[in-house]
């Protein structure tokens, strides 16, 4: 019997997304005191060699293209419609590049249930009309209801592959047994589960290090070392932390310090991430983002670069990029504007 037992959703399946869908599938299985077993994921439909990618997935139960090589649980099943996917689950998790979550909320406003809890695992902001919001308020926003953040030092094909890491759930003042719910649904002897009641701070930690990823990627281009990139993630530290004191209300210094989602996130994004490698190839290569996001990634997404941009058209709109000099900088040599060899000199 399985009726009265929480469904879970997941919306998106690209690296991180598959990577996500094995563990939490597992843990239905593990808690089926708690869960239904099977997980619906919402997939983006495409044609690899003329089959389409969902029943790829459910008849081979990998991901071929975003996460190839890596088995996926056969209770979790590949859906073409994000609708199909989301209308009966009671916990619901975002895991798309960010530039789609505001077409797919469109689509699913007003055909979820009302109960339903989100979780969103998005490492990016939405910056319009001016303002800067984290993800898991603009889900809350698009589709009523309550949304935690999960973010932290999580390479996907690590965590795809059972290594060791950490993770952090951010939740709302008062939603501690939400987060406890949530723990159940992702925490395993190799993928460590932290709580800390701070969605803003975990989501901003998960949105900014990008931008330092892609300052310690140039770094990497320019072959300036290692003291030359720690020093570029110490000032990306105390920016990322600036930002969030300036600019929204409530984050935690510890969130920063001693969680997954800060420091640990920084390090490994700024050594091992896309947004590094990417980064490092535009200094060496001459070649431009959309060019390298194609010819390196495969159809996975560069976060960093986006984000950049974004966090910078809300600086300036208040004046405050002079307060900003790496995430500004970043973005400059980014859009051509500076040459990466200039990045220092303008901190
Ligand atoms: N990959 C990682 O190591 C990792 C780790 C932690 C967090 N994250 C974050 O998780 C989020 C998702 O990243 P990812 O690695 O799963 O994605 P990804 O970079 O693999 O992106 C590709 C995904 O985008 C989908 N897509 C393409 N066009 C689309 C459209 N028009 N509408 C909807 N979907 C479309 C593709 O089908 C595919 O599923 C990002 O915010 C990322 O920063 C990624
Ligand atoms: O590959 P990146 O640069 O998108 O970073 C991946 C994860 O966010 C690391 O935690």
């Amino acid at each position: 019997m399985s009726g009265n037992k929480l469904r879970l959703a997941i919306i998106g399946s690209g690296n991180w997304g598959s990577a996500i869908a094995r563990i939490a599938g597992r843990n239905m299985i593990r808690h089926s005191d708690t869960f239904h077993p099977e997980v619906r994921m919402y997939v983006h439909e495409e044609s690899i060699n003329g089959q389409k990618l969902t029943e790829i997935i459910n008849a081979k139960h990998e991901n071929v293209k975003y996460l190839p090589g890596i088995p996926i649980p056969e209770n979790v099943v590949a859906v073409p419609s994000a609708t199909a996917a989301a209308q009966d689950a009671d916990l619901l998790i975002f895991v798309t590049p960010h530039q789609f979550i505001a077409s797919i909320c469109s689509e699913l406003k007003g055909k979820i249930k009302p109960s339903t809890q989100a979780l969103s695992m998005i490492k990016g902001v939405e910056v319009k009309d001016g303002n800067i919001n984290i993800f898991a308020d603009v889900i809350e926003k698009l589709l009523g209801c309550k949304c935690s953040a999960l973010s932290g030092a999580n390479i996907a094909n690590e965590v795809a592959q059972d290594k060791f890491s950490e993770t952090t759930i951010g939740y709302r003042p008062g939603e501690h047994e939400k987060a406890e719910l949530w723990f159940k649904v992702f925490d395993t002897p190799f993928f460590r589960v932290g709580l800390v009641e701070d969605v803003a701070g975990v989501s901003l930690c998960g949105a900014l290090k990008n931008v330092v990823a892609i300052a310690a990627g140039f770094t990497d281009g320019l072959g300036w070392g290692d003291n030359a990139k720690a020093a570029v993630m110490r000032i990306g530290l105390m920016e990322m932390k600036s930002f969030c004191e300036e600019f929204f209300e409530g984050v935690k210094a510890e969130t920063f310090t001693e969680t997954s989602a800060g420091i640990a996130d920084l390090i490994t994004t700024c050594f091992g991430g896309r947004n590094r490698k990417c980064a490092e190839a535009f200094v060496k290569t001459g070649k431009s983002f959309p060019v390298l996001e194609k010819e390196l990634l495969n159809g996975q997404r560069l976060q960093g670069v986006e984000t950049a941009r974004e966090v910078y058209t809300f600086l300036e709109a208040r004046g405050r990029q002079q307060g900003y000099p790496l995430f500004t900088a970043v973005h400059q040599i980014s859009s051509g504007d500076y040459k990466p060899s200039e990045m220092t000199s303008h901190l």
